[in-house]
């Protein structure tokens, strides 16, 4: 096993554990594939069973190391200064980040990217600000106690992350662990490795204690994300992903019941009224359904609209998703390409099946002609179905990819009930300009967050998550606390 201090922003893509980057020791190695072209551009050193024991026992060594020494204000300092550097680099970020998902610029430059340094830069805040909570309670002697609370880190946090948005899904995570005094092992996706690593840089550069930040690279089952969830130093698991993934590391998790945090997928609903401001609905809703070109776990693949709207609104989306041209540069520089071929095969199963079961194609359906360097990239085209069923596949399970079904209503009631009868929870959106309709329906969902008139607006104060399939817990300002802290309260009789 060699142990280099070179960037990994190369061709090769290397762990980084104890503040060094590191081959993987048992010598495997897998491609890393830039998807808007197929070519291979990289090599990514998978890391073994040992390689993954040593990132934990660094990190669980640095809980008692200078980094558990820390005042808060010491820590903020740190934290704040990984999202000046992070703000620094921003060009060595977004290049790390477009190679990996082949997503067009604008997008990593807009979304990833700065989410990646407010992510430290909020939960730096709200650790700062964070009240504390105490009781004057009455004893049975008639004197009196005094109770207070301490929050202290869970220990070693494991983060494992999908490939949609890398650097922002994954310092989702490692701000507010890190902010709350935790040190963490990043598990990135395999298709997706080169941001996670890249921070390992930003890290020593602001002289982040060693073992508090580190990373390794593999799959999930038999490789790096078993090993890791699996590792009984790790004290809480943070996981975003895919439902089933989340099962398996929820098995994992009950030996030594150590603590989880799930955001996991979802099949979101829309619900267009026909008072809706139809210019808003359809330019929020086509983001909704294309942005990331469908790969957004918040994303629309059900659109619901009131029946005397719902041709023109079929109308105004079918032109709007034909503004959405795949490919990466020049004029074409809007719906970037799936993740990967695999994803591709499972995206068009997606649009077979819409047709077999039945649905009528507004527009797209399979995969477009692009010559030039982007002809092996992982294109399809944006997709809307009308005349699909409630039961069909397309409308029910996640596909992950630029398509919906969109389906007339009559009534508020049943169009509630359309929107929750599935197992996921995770987002909806409401289009109306009447605002007590827009909150009474809002508060109807079963969900985690519901947008009206809006969609993906964040605010990283409020509470992020989802219910039923979709996940367990929230995370996001004072709520991530609840998950990366310990309490301990404290009775002093008085
Ligand atoms: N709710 C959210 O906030 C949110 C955000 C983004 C993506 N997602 C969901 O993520 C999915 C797409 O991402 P994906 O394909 O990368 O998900 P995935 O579940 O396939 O993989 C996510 C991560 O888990 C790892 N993994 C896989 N199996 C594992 C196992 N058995 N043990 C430990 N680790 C394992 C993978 O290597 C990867 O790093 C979609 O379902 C999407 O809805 C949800
Ligand atoms: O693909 C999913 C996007 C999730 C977004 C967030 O977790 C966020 O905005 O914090």
């Amino acid at each position: 096993m060699t142990s280099v201090s070179s960037s990994p922003i190369t061709d090769t893509i290397l762990n980084f554990i104890d503040g060094s980057y590191r081959e993987g020791s048992e010598g495997k190695s897998f491609s890393n594939v830039n998807p808007a072209t197929g070519a291979e551009i990289g090599v990514v050193h998978e890391a073994s069973q040992a390689d993954v024991a040593d990132a934990v026992a660094a990190a669980k060594a640095a809980l008692t190391g200078p980094w558990g020494k820390m005042t808060t204000a010491e820590r903020v300092n740190l934290i704040t200064a990984v999202a000046t550097e992070i703000e620094r680099r921003a060009d060595d970020f977004l290049a790390a980040e477009v190679a990996d998902t082949g997503k067009p610029r604008h997008v990593a430059s807009h979304i990833d990217i700065p989410r990646g340094a407010a992510n430290f830069r909020m939960f730096a805040d709200v650790v700062s600000t964070m009240p504390g909570e105490s009781f004057n309670t009455p004893t049975p002697d008639g004197g009196q106690a005094f109770n207070y609370t301490v929050r202290k880190p869970k220990g070693v946090v494991a983060v494992v992350c999908p490939w949609n948005f890398p650097l922002l899904l994954m310092t989702w995570k490692v701000g507010p662990a890190l902010a709350c005094g935790n040190t963490v092992v990043v598990k990135p996706s395999e298709e997706t490795p080169r941001t996670a690593a890249l921070l390992g840089e930003v890290m020593n550069a602001v002289g982040m204690p060693k073992g508090v930040y580190n990373v390794v690279h593999g799959f999930g089952p038999g490789s790096a994300g078993e090993f890791l969830t699996s590792n009984p130093d790790v004290d809480a698991i943070t996981f975003t992903g895919e439902t089933g993934t989340g099962q398996a590391i929820m098995q994992k998790a009950a030996t030594g019941v150590r603590d989880i945090s799930f955001e996991l997928g979802g099949k979101n609903p829309a619900i267009v009224f026909a008072d809706a401001d139809l210019d808003k609905a359809v330019e929020g809703l086509s983001r909704s359904v294309f942005l990331n070109t469908g790969q957004v776990c918040l994303g629309t693949e059900r659109v619901y609209v009131e029946r005397p709207i719902f041709d023109a609104f079929v109308a105004r989306m079918a032109a709007a998703a034909q503004g959405f041209k795949p490919g990466v540069t020049g004029d074409r520089a809007y719906l970037g390409p799936l993740i990967s071929a695999e994803h591709r095969e499972k995206v068009l199963g997606y649009y077979r099946r819409a047709v077999e079961d039945g649905a009528t194609v507004v527009t797209g359906g399979g995969v477009p002609e692009i010559s030039g360097a982007e002809a092996g990239g992982f294109f399809v085209e944006p997709t809307l179905w009308i005349d699909v069923a409630h039961g069909d596949t397309v409308m029910r399970e996640e596909i992950f990819g630029p398509c919906c079904g969109i389906v007339p209503f009559d009534s508020e009631d049943e169009v509630i009930a359309l929107a929750n009868d599935t197992v996921y929870g995770l987002c909806a959106s409401v289009w109306t300009e009447n605002l007590s309709r827009g909150h009474r329906v809002a508060a109807a969902m079963e969900v985690g967050v519901c947008w009206v008139n809006s969609w993906f607006l964040r605010d990283l104060r409020t509470a992020f998550g989802g219910s039923g399939h979709s996940g367990i817990g929230r995370e996001g300002g004072v709520h991530s606390l609840e998950f990366y802290t310990e309490i301990t309260n404290i009775c002093v009789k008085l």
